[in-house]
């Protein structure tokens, strides 16, 4: 058996929005990659020792002034390198093609047509000569560079595929890492597999084994912090921390007053039962809602919980000795979405409390162990150490909570109308066996007041809004359609039996262009 170590994939970012998804595609061929910035110097290239280099998109025009390159004897290492849309358009370049703008730009669905032979990377990608593909790119190659052959084209663009078979060099204007391209993940097994000879032995154990020895190398034998929720992700990091570095860790629950009905007491429950791990719980109630009061801006109230959190996670640290490292369980979505991408330049959409919220100031070091993985490999690990399913299949619930699920002011009184309607809505998707099936669902408070009638009595009360998303990674989701009868159900109890909501609405929205929380 090979060395795990000794497969690596390196994957170069030209700032493409899903330039992660291609690591996560890697990943589930069950091969190790890492992503790093395109201009990584050839030296740290040839010590990183890749068995193939996948180059990715980006945003830019490979013939603009200043757009980003490669090492150029990057293409000399004998390695395997698969360009993916601009990195098919860099590697084009390179060898002495051409690439200009498209007369006919390319967004979303397109059918690739094969042309003359497929070659072993596209081995069973084409049926009778045809395979749809996610498009994104305005430009194109128009000449194929010498050694290179052209393997598929579109209607509207001549030069879609291209291989040199003896170098080993690969390129796809098309996104193979997204699911819309159904043969992507083929691809890459692929490229990954039979070209670069990986043979794919990263598997969860594997995972879990090296971020062991990884916080174990890190952490010394100082003392850990870790904020926990509850949820999935913190959860997990708990487990793994725990297993590498036993009684050094000591869990921090905050109890924010912006938490779901009685989860402060089943979170505290649930440890106690299943982890054997310490955990202090801080209730800070009244500390979270003062501090919120009269701030409706949702940036500024995420900063002011994250502000808080960490507040209560340095002073819980100063009680301990010892106590150096904050961890977290922050995950991939959390970073790029806060704008926080290792090498990317994407933009800022919201700031996840864990990420953007955090002060310069902090002394502690943040360990964050699950930083780079998406939340269905942070689920297979969490199953992997041997976490019980309620636990590892919750759906995610915000650091910020109810704070983001209120829209504008946060007041105590909206927060527990709101805990009522969200435990109703809850437990009936528990009771219809839809739970399991929606990614995330949850009630939303609208601070708006509409009319109604009630026993025949005039109301003029609040609104609850509804939402639940299917997605697989959280990036982009689309809204689940619930059957118009436990809408209906659903919404009567809700009416019913919460004081305070006279409507309840369901929110139809995908993400993009909407994202699953409201604020
Ligand atoms: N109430 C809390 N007390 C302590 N730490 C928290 C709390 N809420 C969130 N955190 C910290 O912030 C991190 C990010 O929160 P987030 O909600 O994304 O993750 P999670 O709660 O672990 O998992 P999930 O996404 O499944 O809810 C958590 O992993 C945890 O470290
Ligand atoms: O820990 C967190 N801190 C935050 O500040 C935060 N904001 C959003 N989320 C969760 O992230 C996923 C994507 O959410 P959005 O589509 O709303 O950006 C969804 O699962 C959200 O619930 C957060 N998690
Ligand atoms: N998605 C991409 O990599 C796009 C590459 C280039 N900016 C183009 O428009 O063609
Ligand atoms: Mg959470």
């Amino acid at each position: 058996m090979s060395d795990i170590h000794s497969e690596k994939i390196l994957i170069l970012d030209f700032g493409s929005q899903y330039t992660q998804l291609i690591a996560r595609r890697v990943r589930e061929a069950h091969v190790y990659c890492e992503l790093h910035p395109f201009d990584l110097g050839i030296d740290a290239i040839r010590a990183f020792a890749p068995k193939g280099i996948i180059l990715s998109g980006g945003p830019k025009s490979v013939y603009e002034e200043g757009a980003p390159v490669i090492a150029e004897e990057l293409f000399e290492l004998g390695v395997p390198v698969l360009g993916i849309c601009y990195g098919m358009q860099l590697m084009s370049r390179h060898f002495g093609g051409a690439v200009v703008p498209a007369g006919k730009r390319e967004f979303g669905h397109a059918e690739l047509l094969a042309q003359g032979q497929p070659g072993p990377l596209f081995d069973g990608f084409f049926m009778e000569g045809k395979s749809p593909v996610w498009m994104s790119h305005g430009d194109h190659v128009e000449a194929v560079p010498a050694g290179f052959e052209v393997v598929a084209r579109t209607g509207n663009a001549p030069v879609c595929a291209i291989q040199n078979v003896a170098l080993r060099l690969y390129g796809v204007q098309f996104h193979p890492e997204v699911n819309h391209t159904p043969h992507g993940q083929q691809l890459l097994d692929t490229f990954v597999r039979d070209i670069c000879g990986c043979s794919g032995q990263w598997t969860p154990g594997h995972i879990i084994d090296d971020a062991i020895a990884r916080i174990r190398r890190q952490v010394g034998s100082d003392r850990v912090i870790l904020g926990l929720s509850g949820g999935v992700d913190s959860s997990v990091a708990a487990a793994l921390i725990h297993r590498a570095i036993g009684e050094q860790l000591t869990c921090v629950f905050v109890d924010n007053g912006l938490l779901r009905l009685n989860e402060g007491d089943q979170v505290m429950a649930t440890f106690a039962r299943n982890m054997g791990v310490k955990v202090i719980r801080v209730d800070a109630e009244e500390r979270f809602l003062s501090a919120l009061a009269g701030v409706a801006d949702p940036e500024r109230k995420r900063k002011i919980i994250g502000g808080l959190f960490v507040d209560i996670f340095e002073e819980e640290s100063n009680k301990l000795t010892d106590a150096k490292w904050l961890a977290q369980g922050t995950i991939y979505p959390d970073v790029i979405e806060s704008a926080g991408a290792k090498t990317g330049k994407a933009h800022n959409i919201k700031s996840h409390h864990n990420v953007g919220g955090l002060p310069d100031t902090m002394k502690l070091q943040l360990l964050e162990p699950l930083r780079e993985l998406f939340k269905d490999e942070v689920r297979a690990i969490g199953e992997e150490l041997g976490l019980p399913h309620a636990m590892v299949w919750r759906h995610p619930f915000p650091g910020p909570g109810l704070g983001v699920r209120i829209l504008g002011e946060v007041k105590k009184e909206y927060a527990d109308v709101l805990r009522l309607a969200d435990a109703i809505y809850i437990e009936e998707l528990y009771r219809t066996g839809h739970y399991d099936k929606i990614s995330q669902a949850f009630a939303v408070f609208l601070p708006v007041k509409s009319v109604g009638v009630m026993g025949d009595g005039r109301t003029y009360e609040y609104v609850v809004a509804l939402r639940a998303v299917e997605t697989k990674d959280f990036m982009t989701a689309g809204w689940y359609p619930l059957p118009y009868a436990d809408m209906a159900h659903i919404s009567n109890r809700i009416i019913n039996e919460v004081k305070g909501i006279n409507r309840v609405v369901y929110d139809i929205s995908s993400k993009p262009p909407a994202t699953i929380e409201w604020e």
